[in-house]
């Protein structure tokens, strides 16, 4: 149900935000030992409303894109500093995420900050941006393994809030898991049950279930990769070629998977006339369907007044993302409220929108079919190999790896390895 929201500026430099409607529509606080999914769809944040990201890696990434992409919030409303990596902030401003300089400017510019580095130096950033924090600022720590208690000790804040999401918010299918300090209001938990559920699902428990949590859903999709690469690996003993036990291993097509890689890279806008005219390139066929849907529901929180297919252009090449169509597409005229300058940016977000909707409605249809978990969604709709996908879960000295040499020692690869040989045995044997 859409909820109107007043937002006042109680505190100094901050949004404070407040429902207007009746607290008993909002998430109760959990009970201790309780657990429970917030089933709440994907719900855009107040206009206003400021996300941070201090570490700018992979789950930020993933994390931004999904709330960007469900339209929870615009890229405009997000920031995060760069640290090391240059290519870090391409990703980010490839999203139209903005990039600051500094770890305490995302703080000062973020109503909520999502402390998004790895365990090992969490103390030292929080130490640092310890004299930044203020009091209407919800801090959301998704590192593993770090408490509530420590959080608070180390920022000096006690509005903290702790995640664990997993990395098939890639896909939208991520599974994550929050829990809230005692200073944390209802609010500020239904204001990140809202940002996480725009790329999964959410469920609130108490933070003694954490380290199961991280355990089972947050290493648990390296796990799922390993088997399916297993899996795949028994196929190929057992006679098959490596692509087709690839994708028989993770139930998928080879041509959704190329599909999926031609949607997400080929979105381009190309500006027509200064006049507040463009065009927006896309493909055709169900995209341009769930495109059009799209259009109809959030044109007029964009600043476009008017979009249509015009024609096929088969040739179409200028793009400001990526040069080159390679196929026959859809071409879209877009008038903008705006000057072409102006309008750019939401362009840009509309077409990333797009491009979302798409994606997650190809792969919601591919995961109602094969009913697979979030970590083989991931392997049909990135198509990356399992082991990639597997890497980008294990942190160096985390809590994946720990898994995985347990399950290397108990011969999980070569179990599974076998019962597919076994089992093709057994199919040979029933001919004779
Ligand atoms: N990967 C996963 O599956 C999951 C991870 N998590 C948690 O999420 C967190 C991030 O993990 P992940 O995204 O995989 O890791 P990444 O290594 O991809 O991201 C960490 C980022 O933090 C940056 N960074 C390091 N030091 C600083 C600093 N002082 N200030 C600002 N940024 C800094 C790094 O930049 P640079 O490389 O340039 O130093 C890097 O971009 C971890 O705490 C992890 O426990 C939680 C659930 C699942
Ligand atoms: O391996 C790790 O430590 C992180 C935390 C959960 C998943 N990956």
């Amino acid at each position: 149900m859409a909820q109107a929201f007043r937002v006042s500026r109680q505190f100094k430099k901050t949004l404070t935000l407040v429902p207007t409607t009746s607290s008993s529509l909002l998430p109760r606080r959990p009970q201790v030992g309780s657990s429970r999914q917030m089933a709440a769809p994907a719900t855009p944040l107040p206009d206003g409303l400021r996300l941070g990201f201090i570490g700018a890696g992979k789950m930020a990434e993933s994390i931004a894109r999904g709330v960007s992409e469900s339209g929870v919030l615009p890229p405009s409303s997000i920031c995060t500093a760069i640290h090391h990596s240059a290519d870090r902030g391409e990703v980010f401003r490839s999203l139209g995420v903005r990039i600051l300089e500094k770890n305490s400017q995302v703080v000062d510019g973020s109503d909520i900050i999502v402390l998004s580095v790895k365990p090992q130096v969490a103390k030292n950033v929080l130490l640092e941006m310890n004299p930044f924090f203020s009091e209407g600022k919800i801090l959301v720590s998704i590192a593993a393994g770090i408490r509530l208690k420590d959080l608070q000790e180390w920022s000096g804040h006690s509005r903290l809030i702790r995640v664990m999401p997993n990395t098939p918010s890639t896909v939208r299918h991520a599974a994550s898991v929050m829990c809230l300090s005692e200073q944390a209001t209802e609010t500020d938990g239904e204001w990140v049950t809202r940002l996480f559920n725009a790329i999964g699902k959410m469920w609130t428990t108490d933070e003694k279930y954490f380290d199961a949590v991280t355990g089972l859903s947050g290493s648990g999709p390296a796990y799922v990769y390993l088997a399916i690469e297993a899996l795949a690996d028994g196929g190929v003993a057992a006679g098959l070629p490596r692509d087709l036990a690839l994708n028989l291993a993770s139930q998928t097509h080879r041509s959704l998977q190329q599909q999926q890689r031609r949607h997400r890279f080929h979105a381009s806008v190309k500006p027509e006339s200064s006049s507040g005219d463009a065009v927006v390139g896309h493909t055709a066929g169900r995209v341009g369907l769930a495109s059009r849907q799209w259009t109809n529901r959030e044109m007029q929180r964009t600043n476009i007044v008017d979009m249509f297919p015009v024609r096929r252009a088969p040739t179409f090449s200028t793009t400001l993302e990526r040069p080159a169509w390679t196929e026959g597409k859809e071409q879209w005229r877009v008038r903008t409220s705006k000057s072409m300058r102006a309008a750019r940016p939401t362009l840009r977000q509309m077409t990333t929108l797009l491009l979302g909707v798409t994606i997650s409605g190809v792969c919601e249809r591919e995961r109602e079919r094969a009913e697979v978990l979030g970590a083989a969604s991931m392997v049909n709709c990135t198509g990356k190999h399992p082991g990639q996908l597997k890497d980008d879960v294990t942190s160096p000295g985390g809590t994946t790896i720990a898994g995985i040499h347990e399950l290397e020692k108990g011969g999980f690869r070569g179990i599974l390895m076998n019962a597919v040989v076994a089992a093709a045995n057994r199919s040979r044997e029933l001919s004779m």
